[in-house]
């Protein structure tokens, strides 16, 4: 290190440890601040000064987790303004998670979000946007390691500013670095192409596309951070919502968000997307396909109406004195007049049970010999009727109230449900199952965008009652949570214990956070929804996703290429023009950050296969391992092979054929959080997609070609989970685009 770099060095120590200094001031601050709100006790007061002190308690605690959340890490940049591009004071700015000043309103740290920080990541020699230099600090814990400098405009720099430039490393320091299990954020070292998505305008919907490894994902986490600061006030009520493919992605990003100070977000995946359902059943892929076809959505309304059906045969209502009697037309009148208040199944049963009410209660009166009813006496009869059983029964029979749950079971399990719907009896016999037994998880991902379709045709039962019951159910188990949270939080756990903290709060305020509430409520439209692995999601799950956002402010990201489920995405208008017509837009992102060239190059060779016309994305480095092929006598020698493939310290993905099980002792097997954790994994290309490995070998690639229409787009996926070594095993023969890899013996 030259003796000006240390002095350098020294100098960016002393600044960033007067930013933690800052830091630990706030953290105080801000505790003491909450630990006061709490002190006033919540059970005193008027309702608005408990709901006050409230919602002060709830900015405090956010503050405050977010003043931790940004401990590693607190400042990654610099930026050196020429004169006449900033004020005198501010020709310096120091970039980091989140904004700082000091007592007299300076600007000590300025959040990366933040406009003026924006040229830290878009600035380049070409267009300087006044910067003059670009510095990188790398820390660890509170301790300056390095700095690396970008060097924007030469003229710009004084000669001893120029004597201590240190050039560009930042990124591919970042890209080097063996890989944890999780996903790191990148925001120290964002691109110009990424940082313009990420600023996006928040209205519509945008589209990312992007190869393999060109940062889609990490890219829309720092979206969301970017849009909950920019667009606080609105989205923090309506919330943001993240879908991604599995609950294993989920957890492999799951801290990105946090380790940007936001933690109100919801993580999802379409599966989860149903309250009260766990969709874990597998699925055979022609029928998931065909249940996540649109045409599905008609017959979802064919079996609302199947339901609404009336006899051929006048209805009998047998009553102790009398027997009623509904004839055909009768029945149809009401029946009509439910389907013309276009209403949803349950609620026009109100209309419809009306109707026949009034019908019979004329009836019945004539029976009674009692002609002419005034209103009340007329009321009262048609009261009394109502409640007889029998009649109960019949108008249930005829229109009955009916869940999702129970009207897809009804669907499924009846060959002439099935044919009523409009399905051929070789469709019925995708959908065709026994009835659920006790303790079966019946429901699969692909029946979740079923049952909210019939859940929109057919309404809530009754929308009060189900919302009172769901509430006191709850409440309970909320006011405990929160008040463990906010104890925990505060360090009063040893002072107060949850039960009598959650005692004191009253019975109707609810502490949920708004992703919290969103999750529970099927019908919440949130604020902004990012869909990830887009490509994947069916027709039907697309008007499941929609409904979350009526304001269709989205991001959507994937890769068309990549689409490997047969219900998935082959372009982005077809998946979004007959939701959002006019309202998309798509930006695409061409570098790949991931995967080293030489690994691009084979991947390349089949993206040509799932079609000719698709480029791969451009890679920034190169490992200097050519990926390899080996042909084994059998599986059995495939420890060996993994062991010698292996990255020291870093994680090993073996990714095989679909129901191909292999012997590798210490491996985890399957999706998973051990998927994520353990140094060497085997996964499905399916349950691989979206995550990434120091070192891959891929077992049997001709099967994985094979196995499904979409085989090349799985092979793709693939060869491009890589960050460093890639080597391909196989027992039967290889597929001729892999011929070109290195043949090795052993
Ligand atoms: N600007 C960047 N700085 C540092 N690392 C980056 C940057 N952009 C992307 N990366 C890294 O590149 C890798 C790939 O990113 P990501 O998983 O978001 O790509 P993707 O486009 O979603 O890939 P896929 O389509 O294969 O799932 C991640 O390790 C990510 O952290």
């Amino acid at each position: 290190m030259s003796h000006s770099t240390a002095g350098e060095l020294a100098r960016e120590q002393q600044y960033v440890a007067k930013l933690y200094e800052r830091l630990d001031v706030l953290r105080v601050r801000t505790r003491g601040q909450l630990d006061g709100v709490l002190a006033q006790g919540a059970a005193g007061g008027t309702h608005q000064n408990r709901s006050e002190r409230d919602s002060f308690a709830d900015m405090y605690a956010t503050r405050l987790a977010r003043l931790w959340a940004v401990e590693n890490g607190l400042c990654f940049g610099r930026l050196d303004l020429a004169e006449g591009a900033a004020e005198p004071d501010e020709t310096r700015l120091y970039i980091g998670r989140l904004g700082l000043s000091d007592d007299d309103q300076h600007r000590l740290l300025i959040d990366w979000r933040a406009p003026v920080a924006q040229p830290f990541y878009r600035a380049t020699p070409a267009a300087p946007m006044g910067v003059t230099r670009r510095r990188h600090l790398h820390t660890k814990g509170r301790t300056v390691r390095t700095i690396d400098d970008d060097l924007l405009d030469l003229d710009g720099l004084s000669d001893a500013d120029r004597a201590t430039l240190n050039g560009e490393a930042a990124l591919l320091a970042a890209l080097g670095e063996t890989r944890t299990g999780r996903m790191r954020d990148i925001v120290a070292t964002i691109q110009g192409e990424q940082d313009k998505i990420i600023r996006s305008d928040l209205n519509g919907v945008l589209v990312v596309q992007g190869g393999p490894g060109t940062g889609k994902t990490v890219v829309a986490l720092h979206r969301a951070a970017y849009l909950l600061y920019t667009y606080r006030d609105r989205l923090e009520r309506r919330g943001v919502l993240i879908l991604g493919p599995n609950p294993t992605f989920l957890r492999y990003i799951e801290q990105v968000l946090p380790s940007l100070g936001e933690t109100d977000v919801l993580l999802s995946t379409v599966a989860e997307l149903y309250p009260g359902v766990t969709a874990r059943r597998p699925e055979r892929p022609e029928a998931a396909a065909f249940k996540g076809a649109a045409r599905m959505a008609e017959v979802v309304a064919r079996a609302v109406q199947d339901r609404q059906r009336m006899p051929r045969q006048t209805v009998e209502i047998k009553l102790d004195k009398f027997t009623l009697r509904l004839d055909r037309q009768a029945c149809d009148v009401a029946r009509s007049r439910a389907v013309k208040s276009r209403r949803p199944h349950n609620a026009a049963r109100g209309v419809f049970v009306r109707q026949l009410l009034n019908a019979l209660t004329k009836q019945a009166a004539r029976h009674l010999g009692r002609g002419m009813l005034n209103d009340e006496d007329f009321a009262d009869l048609r009261e009394d009727l109502r409640t007889e059983e029998p009649v109960r029964a019949a108008l249930n029979r005829l229109w009955p109230y009916l869940t999702p749950q129970q009207l897809l079971i009804g669907l499924f399990t009846s060959p002439e449900r099935l044919a009523y719907a409009g399905l051929t009896p070789a469709e019925a016999a995708l959908l065709l199952r026994e009835p659920p037994r006790a303790g079966e998880s019946w429901w699969s991902e692909a029946d979740v965008p079923l049952l909210d379709e019939a859940a929109e045709l057919l309404g809530d039962i009754d929308e009060n009652v189900l919302r009172a019951a769901r509430r006191a159910e709850e409440e309970r188990e909320q006011q405990l949570a929160y008040a463990r949270e906010v104890l925990e939080l505060t360090g009063m756990a040893d002072i107060m214990d949850a039960e009598r903290f959650a005692a004191r709060q009253q019975a109707e305020e609810t502490y949920l956070t708004t992703a919290e509430r969103a999750a529970k409520d099927r019908t919440w439209a949130f604020g902004h929804v990012i869909v990830d692995e887009a490509q994947e999601l069916s027709a039907m799950a697309w008007r499941t996703v929609m409904r979350r956002c009526p304001t269709r402010s989205m991001t959507v990201v994937g890769d068309i290429a990549q689409t490997g489920s047969t219900a998935g995405a082959l372009s982005w208008a077809n998946v979004l023009d007959p939701h959002a017509a006019g309202r998309w837009r798509e930006a695409r992102l061409t570098v790949n950050y991931r995967t080293p060239v030489e690994l691009m190059s084979v991947a390349a060779d089949v993206l040509t296969l799932v079609d000719p016309a698709l480029k791969a994305p451009e890679s920034v480095r190169e490992s200097g391992e050519p990926p390899w092929a080996r042909r084994l006598a059998g599986l059995s020698e495939l420890e060996e092979v993994v062991a010698e493939s292996q990255v020291p310290g870093g994680k090993l993905a073996v990714l095989v054929p679909e129901g191909l099980t292999v012997d590798l002792p210490g491996a985890a097997v399957g999706a998973g959080l051990a998927a994520l954790e353990a140094p060497v994994s085997v996964l499905t290309v399916a349950e691989a997609k979206g995550l990434e490995f120091d070192a891959v070998v891929i077992v049997e690639p001709g099967r994985i070609l094979e196995e499904s229409p979409r085989g090349p787009s799985d092979l793709y996926v693939a060869l491009t989970r890589a960050t460093r070594r890639l080597g391909v095993v196989h027992t039967a023969g290889l597929p001729s685009v892999l011929t070109g890899l290195d043949q090795r013996t052993r």
